[in-house]
């Protein structure tokens, strides 16, 4: 697995849970989000109301899955958490609606990925908070109307683009996560590295902060491989020494970048010319998904890459980082 990579595994999970912030003022960065979201939560507990539907998109390990744990409990609703793939019939998601009671939030990770026959049982309950259930087929078929509680739906997904227009029109409320800046993850960093009881100079917060993708996630995963570093050294404070020589040992680059997205800009510079997807994806052996959704959107968010109606192409901060003769490109 990359080391800047985004997917969660079970270990890193149990440590993540470990750091997570519990109220949205532990919560960093994102501002405009978390703005909104206080007004709607103070607005829906005054009125004793459910929450209205959330979307949250943007790419992996910004903080959705934090925002929705957050938001149950500032509600002081039960969560019930549940990811996309793992839903297999229709069945399967109207039994988990039944068994919600008034007020509980319903998170849906990866919700891009449910099937179109399960999508559609959610319409009417984000509507109406009633099931149609559809049992037999042909002219004997039945329809059985359920009631549901009123739940509030939270989704979740790296790409807003592949929802469905009725399943993204029923969502009252839609915010896009975006990368964070090197000061709120330098505050991440100290925050979690205080809830680890280890303390860590300002400059090696900084210096994990500017390689970890404006990601949080990363930035958590790099501070734990930085504190191996540090504890075999016996060193009680991270140093910015340690955080330098451990990051570089990583082979983790001053702008976050690994092996795999020099390879990805070394392709677009050599080429010289937009290359569309599907060539660059058999080029780096990865999927397609794979560079849509984790190595390319904080390289187009830091204009290291470009997207035109050709392919992608490399622009001149690229050519520059890579130290690769752009010619008469630019
Ligand atoms: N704004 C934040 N402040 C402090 N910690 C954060 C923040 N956002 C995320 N984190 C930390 O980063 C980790 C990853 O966040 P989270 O699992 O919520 O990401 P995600 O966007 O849901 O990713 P995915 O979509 O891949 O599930 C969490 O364990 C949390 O501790």
């Amino acid at each position: 697995m990359r080391i800047v990579e985004v997917e969660k595994v079970s270990f890193d999970e149990v440590y993540e849970k470990s750091l997570r912030p519990q109220n949205l003022d532990e919560y960093i960065g994102q501002e405009q989000i978390k703005k909104n979201l206080k007004v709607f939560i103070e607005a829906a507990k005054k009125r004793g109301e459910s929450l209205d539907h959330i979307l949250f998109f943007g790419p992996p390990g910004l903080g959705k899955t934090t925002l929705a744990n957050i938001i149950a409990s500032e509600m002081g609703s039960n969560l019930k958490t549940i990811s996309a793939p793992m839903l297999e019939k229709s069945g399967d998601l109207a039994a988990i609606l039944t068994n919600l009671e008034d007020g509980d939030i319903l998170f849906i990770d990866e919700i891009h990925r449910l099937k179109a026959s399960i999508e559609e049982v959610l319409y009417s309950a984000m509507e109406d908070f009633r099931l149609d259930i559809v049992i037999g087929s042909g002219p004997a078929a039945q329809t059985i109307k359920l009631d549901v509680a009123r739940f509030t739906l939270i989704g979740a997904t790296t790409r807003a683009g592949m929802l469905s227009n009725p399943l993204r029109d029923r969502f009252g409320m839609s915010f896009r996560l975006n990368f964070y800046n090197h000061e709120e993850l330098s505050e991440i960093i100290r925050l979690a590295a205080q809830k680890l009881s280890k303390e860590i100079e300002s400059n090696a917060a900084v210096e994990i902060a500017k390689r970890s993708r404006g990601t949080p996630r990363i930035a958590l995963r790099l501070l734990k491989r930085v504190r191996d570093f540090a504890e075999i050294k016996d060193e009680n404070t991270i140093t910015h020494k340690t955080t330098k020589y451990a990051l570089d040992e990583l082979g983790i680059n001053e702008h976050g970048f690994d092996e795999l997205d020099i390879k990805f800009l070394t392709l677009l510079a050599d080429a010289k010319k937009p290359i569309g997807l599907s060539t660059i994806a058999a080029a780096l052996s990865e999927d397609e998904g794979t560079i849509e959704e984790v190595i390319e959107p904080f390289l187009l968010a830091n204009g290291f890459v470009e997207k035109t109606p050709k392919g992608r192409i490399a622009t001149r901060k690229a050519y520059e980082i890579l130290r690769f003769p752009a010619g008469s490109l630019f």
